[in-house]
């Protein structure tokens, strides 16, 4: 079968695109990356002059140029996050459960977790000597896997985090393939038939997951939540999808917005905080100050006051998500761009918490100070710091995401010192996040 469905495969490819080239669709995909392009001219040729940008590199290397421009034309990524989000207002479901006394009370769960994972760091420097190089990323993303499996599925959480593994490798053929041509994924070539398998495996395992917990009952975990969502979903009812569809759909969403962003955030915090010892120093003096020995709560969470400023300044340095992508639903003139009704936009994140106009001269500088007095005293224009977008579709966990930030560094510091390994390279890399792409490898000590 193979070779001569390959040959059909690259025929229809070829005959796709050339149909797509030609089509009027072809303005519109190749505007939305002009409109980023002006955009980056009109404010002064950010990837010319950005020295000390810190995604400088990011954004001047060719391979880098060619997953923007191919981010911005292909529709799969688009696909699976409009897809996933919109099936169904996920937010209306999702947010209860993340609204923060809800999340207070899964800080215990947290704090476990995150012990684990620091007690493997400990026996690593243990039988290192006195210090241990450690690449924190993978560590970093089993610990939010464990975290949102538990959230979200509760007791039964082992078999959902083998749900989310498999989502995982999902999102990893994802990101591999390289064609913008529309209906692309129908053609049965390799690559897409083992996404099929995967997919068609992970329903399943959800499926059997959903009846296990109905058949349960009365566990209040984000399961739980979407399940009685499902019952009560309006857009349910005057739509097609079926409610197993609707509830694996959600399970996806979660996962895909709520793991990978918090491990990526946690790492280059962690990296910046190696790299500026001072602030380092006065986090841990902080985080110590504030906890005296006792046991982390959500009340001591408030009161680290630096730590929240750090993450606020790393998320605006490296945003995890590089665009908030939102559809015209009118024809709209932008900088004297046409953009018209249906199109679907990319607002560059990085870009606007970068820019010297809004920020500052030391816009390209990490210095947490700036958020001393909230995100109003930072930025001329509040609405420019959108780390978890922006409006009606603002991102449903970035309570979660900042309690358990806030958690797995604390305890962090609270327990050890550490620096950049020589060995760290410096290249963030535009994947489905803006992440390491050398990972992050720290030099650390117990304290
Ligand atoms: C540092 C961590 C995180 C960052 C930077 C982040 C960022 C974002 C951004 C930029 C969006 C798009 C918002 C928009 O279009 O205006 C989003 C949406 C979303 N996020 Fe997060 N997120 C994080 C963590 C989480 C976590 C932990 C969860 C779940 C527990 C979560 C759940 C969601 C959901 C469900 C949506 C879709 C909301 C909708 O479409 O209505 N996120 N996030």
């Amino acid at each position: 079968m193979s070779i001569v469905v390959e040959v059909a495969v690259a025929l229809g490819a070829v005959l796709v695109v050339f149909i797509h080239f030609l089509h009027l669709e072809k303005t519109i995909r190749f505007n939305i990356f002009v409109f980023f392009w002006e955009y980056t001219m009109v404010n002064g040729g950010r990837y010319g002059d950005g020295e000390r940008n810190p995604l400088k590199h990011l954004f001047e290397s060719r391979e880098a140029f060619l997953s923007f421009q191919r981010y911005g034309t292909t529709l799969r990524p688009r696909y699976i996050i409009i897809k996933w989000a919109n099936l169904g207002s996920s937010e209306e479901i999702i947010v209860p459960e993340l609204y923060l006394d809800k999340v207070k009370a899964m800080v215990d769960q947290i704090v476990d977790s995150t012990n684990i994972m620091l007690r493997s760091w400990e026996s690593r420097i243990e039988r290192d000597g006195e210090v241990s190089e450690i690449k924190v990323d993978e560590n970093l993303r089993s610990l939010s896997a464990d975290i949102i499996s538990r959230a979200c599925f509760g007791s039964n959480y082992a078999q959902g985090k083998e749900i989310f593994t498999k989502i995982r490798d999902l999102q990893n053929l994802l990101s591999k393939i390289s064609v913008g041509v529309p209906g692309f994924r129908y053609f049965p070539n390799k690559s897409n038939r083992q996404i099929w398998k995967l997919e068609k495996e992970i329903n399943s395992n959800i499926s059997k997951l959903v009846k296990q917990c109905q058949d349960e009952g009365h566990e209040q975990d984000l399961l739980q939540m979407i399940l009685e969502g499902a019952k009560n979903c309006d857009d349910l009812l005057s739509s097609s999808i079926s409610q197993d569809r609707f509830i694996i759909d959600n399970c996806k969403n979660i996962f895909f917005a709520g793991h990978e962003t918090t491990a990526v955030t946690a790492s280059w915090c962690l990296m910046l905080l190696a790299t500026y010892q001072d602030w380092q120093d006065r986090a841990r003096a902080e985080v110590l100050e504030v906890c005296r020995n006792c046991n982390l709560d959500a009340s001591m969470l408030r009161s680290m006051k630096t730590l929240t400023t750090v993450i606020q300044e790393t998320l605006r340095l490296y945003p995890p998500a590089a665009f908030v992508v939102r559809t015209v639903f009118q024809d709209i003139n932008i900088k004297g761009i046409k953009i018209p009704k249906g199109m679907n936009i990319q607002i560059p994140i990085s870009i606007l918490q970068q820019d010297i106009g809004l920020w500052g001269s030391d816009a390209y500088k990490f210095n947490p100070e700036r958020f001393a007095n909230g995100v109003l005293g930072a930025c001329k224009i509040p609405q420019a710091y959108m780390p978890f977008g922006i409006g009606a579709r603002v991102c449903a966990g970035q309570h979660f995401a900042m309690m358990e930030l806030k958690v797995v560094l604390s305890l962090v510091l609270s327990k050890f010192r550490f620096s950049l390994s020589s060995s760290y390279c410096h290249s963030p890399a535009f994947r489905l996040v803006i992440e390491p792409g050398e990972g992050v490898v720290l030099n650390m000590t117990r304290i």
